[in-house]
């Protein structure tokens, strides 16, 4: 089943937000994830699809039908919201037959549906439990259960994770993913948090202030980022406003940096991208000497984060982040020229 926006624009009554001109087109068992900031037209593009919202200008279809003008209802789209929102009166099993209930099925039918929904999210043996006597994320997985039991012909998971604690939440992705391989269903997926974008999703959609700013692959997303607004915010990342100069190098506030400055001419306003974990620390300049962008400094910010380290060192003109395992003293990053991306400036 495959999902297409078509130059979808909505603004809420009497306000200027919304979302404008919104298009993408999702293949059948794709999983695309909407990350932006708060405010950026995440739940927006959500409900249009649900259908709790009409677009002022555009089309909707499911498998290249117009749905646009259809009641939620209608459409055949799952939801797994936020909240879970299981009715606590009801055993696991009844919470994910109501939508078969709601359509009129019988009860042996339905229950035995629920239960096979429930074996592929691996709780079968605990259909007869309420839902407070599971823990978050078993009542994410029948909320889950609970959106595919209608055999949906599109899955819209809104923010599902977020009340999770950090361990279970890594379990619960992999669960999503293998569970929506599983079924095959085109799943859009909203989410504030990044790193669960880029680690379950096929694409990835940018929104900012109701536009989408660039759909692509996780690893197109983060290499590639179409400017500064999307670099910011998937990853970390150094961002200086810059200028192009002479025989491949860029002048930016902590200093000139050889680079590959691509199609861009001398003089050209740019902005630089060099991502932290592509930074190489060094104990000192001397120690260092012959290293391409090499800048001495002295250590600001020094997070130790387990696995790695994050510092900032502070040099002439700024700041640059870098991420290192090395644990020793620094007092001096190398940045390799291949590391030193060249972005639009910012307008
Ligand atoms: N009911 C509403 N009435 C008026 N404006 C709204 C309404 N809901 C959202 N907006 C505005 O529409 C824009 C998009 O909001 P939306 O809720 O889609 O953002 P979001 O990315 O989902 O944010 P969050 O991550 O905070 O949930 C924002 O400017 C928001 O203030």
């Amino acid at each position: 089943m495959s999902v297409s926006f078509q130059n979808v624009s909505y603004t809420y009554p009497g306000t200027e937000n919304g979302v404008s001109n919104i298009s993408f087109d999702m293949a059948p068992g794709e999983l695309l994830a909407v990350i932006g900031p708060s405010g950026s037209g995440k739940s927006t593009i959500l409900n249009l699809l649900v259908g709790f919202m009409k677009p002022d200008a555009g089309r909707i279809l499911i498998d290249g039908v117009d749905i646009t003008d259809l009641p939620p209802r209608a459409r055949g789209v799952g939801v797994v919201f936020q909240s879970y929102a299981l009715f606590p009166h009801m055993t696991s099993w009844q919470n994910v037959a109501y939508p078969l209930k709601v359509r009129g099925m019988a009860v042996e039918e339905r229950k035995a549906r629920a239960l096979k929904a429930l074996e592929a999210v691996g709780l079968a043996a605990f259909a007869e439990r309420p839902p407070r006597n599971l823990s978050g994320g078993q009542q994410q997985r029948v909320a889950l259960a609970r959106a595919l039991v209608f055999e949906p012909r599109a899955l819209l998971l809104d923010e599902p994770l977020s009340a999770l604690d950090a361990n279970t939440r890594e379990d619960m992705r992999d669960e999503i993913m293998r569970v929506q391989q599983q079924a095959g269903i085109a799943t859009l997926h909203v989410t504030h948090d990044q790193e669960e974008a880029l680690s379950i999703a096929h694409r990835v959609a940018v929104m900012h202030s109701g536009r989408l700013l660039q759909l692509a692959a996780p690893k197109e997303l983060y290499d590639n980022p179409v400017d500064r607004t999307v670099a910011a915010f998937v990853g970390h990342a150094n961002l200086w406003d810059g200028t192009v100069g002479e025989g491949g190098t860029v002048m930016t506030p902590v200093g000139p940096l050889t680079c590959d400055t691509g199609g861009y001419r001398a003089g050209q306003p740019v902005t630089v991208l060099v991502r932290p974990e592509h930074v190489i620390a060094h104990a000192d300049a001397v120690a260092a000497a012959g290293a391409a962008n090499l800048f001495d400094g002295m250590l600001d910010h020094d997070r130790f984060l387990g696995a790695v380290r994050r510092f900032d060192l502070a040099v002439a003109g700024g700041k640059i982040r870098g991420e290192t395992r090395n644990r020793d003293a620094l007092t001096a990053v190398s940045i390799p020229p291949e590391h030193v991306r060249l972005l639009p400036p910012v307008v």
